[in-house]
């Protein structure tokens, strides 16, 4: 039987990478990439079917950031699928990231060396902003976009995969700010919130057969990571990152390494995997790709709540939605 896998942010990076791996691991499958940017995403089928040409490759215009957007998707995905066996949910962004090279220095010569290359921790922030929808973007992106259209395909889906990232940090993120308008660590709390949610999902819906799993892709050269630095410099350090690569597997570095978890999880039975696990992508200094899982620090009734907060979240855009659609309807009529 044909299966169907939805991937967002299908068009570069991780997304792209692990359309390649699952065409070559199953090639009657159908891939429906869900993109923001239509002739990125046309770019993006091109290339996969230059490498399989019999391919089935869909196209699903789709703006996890916005909540019209997303509505309108699910709609479209219904209508043209029964069922989708696996989603991933892999688009994500990373606004205004600013390294702090202080930290980045004191860092390196510290016990913390290694952890600090592997998760990034203290040494990263970002710029956040609203987005037309009133919602922190971050958040509506790598978040709640995705809940969203989870909540409206839940009778067709199955399976979950989010790409989260070891940059999660509890102490990131708070319940009173899930949206993370107060502090500069967006991306870290948004990542954290989607290891809560995932677990909170698996707690809520394992009965009814839906599994929810969360993988980090390790440290990957993608137009995210790019956009950290100014692009001279990452053409300099570049030989630096292969030589911590040889010491160092979190430094997957490509897309295809940093896909692996996510397609290992392909091929895994859901029964047999660990809602509190991460699954890493890992690569060897030989260059041997792996996945390993690693225990969550996560709090089962924390991310009760937060599912619970979401839920009243997803109430208020949706009565805000419709209120717009009335308006848009006078307006047309008159
Ligand atoms: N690179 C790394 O080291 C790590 C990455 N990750 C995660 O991996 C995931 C993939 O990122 P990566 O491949 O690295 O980076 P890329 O920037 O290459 O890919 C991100 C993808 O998400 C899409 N996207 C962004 N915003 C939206 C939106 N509003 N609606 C629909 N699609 C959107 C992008 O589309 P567009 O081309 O239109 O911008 C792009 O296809 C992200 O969730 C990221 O957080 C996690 C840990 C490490
Ligand atoms: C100043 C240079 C000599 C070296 C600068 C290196 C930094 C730019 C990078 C060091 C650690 C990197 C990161 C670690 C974790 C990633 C995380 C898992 C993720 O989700 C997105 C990307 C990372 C934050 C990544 C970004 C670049 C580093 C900060």
């Amino acid at each position: 039987m044909e299966r169907v896998v939805l991937i967002t942010g299908a068009n570069s990076g991780i997304g792209l990478a692990l359309c390649e791996r699952l065409l070559t691991e199953d090639s009657q499958l159908r891939l429906c990439l869900a993109c923001r940017n239509m002739q990125r995403a046309e770019a993006a089928r091109s290339a996969l079917l230059t490498s399989h040409s019999n391919a089935h490759v869909d196209l699903l215009q789709l703006d996890v950031g916005s909540v019209k957007s997303v509505l309108s998707a699910a709609q479209e995905v219904k209508a043209r699928y029964n069922r989708i066996d696996f989603l991933y949910l892999n688009a994500g962004i990373m606004p205004n990231p600013q390294l702090d090279l202080n930290a980045f220095f004191k860092g390196l010569f510290s016990r913390n060396v290694v952890r600090m290359f592997a998760t990034a921790e203290g040494i990263l922030t970002q710029q956040d902003r609203l987005n037309s929808d009133g919602l922190q973007e971050v958040f509506a992106t790598n978040l709640f976009g995705h809940f969203l259209l989870i909540r409206e395909l839940e009778p067709l889906l199955s399976r979950l995969v989010w790409t989260s990232s070891s940059n999660a940090r509890p102490s990131a993120f708070s319940m009173e700010d899930m949206q993370h308008r107060e502090g500069r660590e967006s991306y870290s709390s948004s990542k954290y919130a989607s290891d809560m949610l995932s677990l909170a999902l698996n707690r809520q819906k394992n009965s009814q057969g839906l599994f929810s799993s969360v993988i980090c892709p390790g440290l990957v050269m993608t137009n995210l990571t790019y956009g950290i630095l100014p692009s001279f410099f990452w053409t300099l350090i570049m030989p630096v990152m292969w030589l911590i690569r040889i010491f160092t597997n979190t430094f997957t570095l490509t897309p295809h390494n940093g896909a692996e978890a996510l397609h290992w999880l392909f091929l895994q039975n859901p029964e047999s995997l660990d809602p509190r696990a991460k699954y890493h992508s890992l690569t060897s200094g030989l260059g041997t790709n792996y996945t390993q899982p690693r225990q969550m620090d996560i709090d089962e009734g924390t991310s009760d709540v937060l599912y619970s907060k979401l839920l009243e979240l997803e109430k208020e855009v949706r009565r805000k939605r419709s209120e717009e659609n009335a308006e848009e309807e006078i307006c047309a009529v008159k």
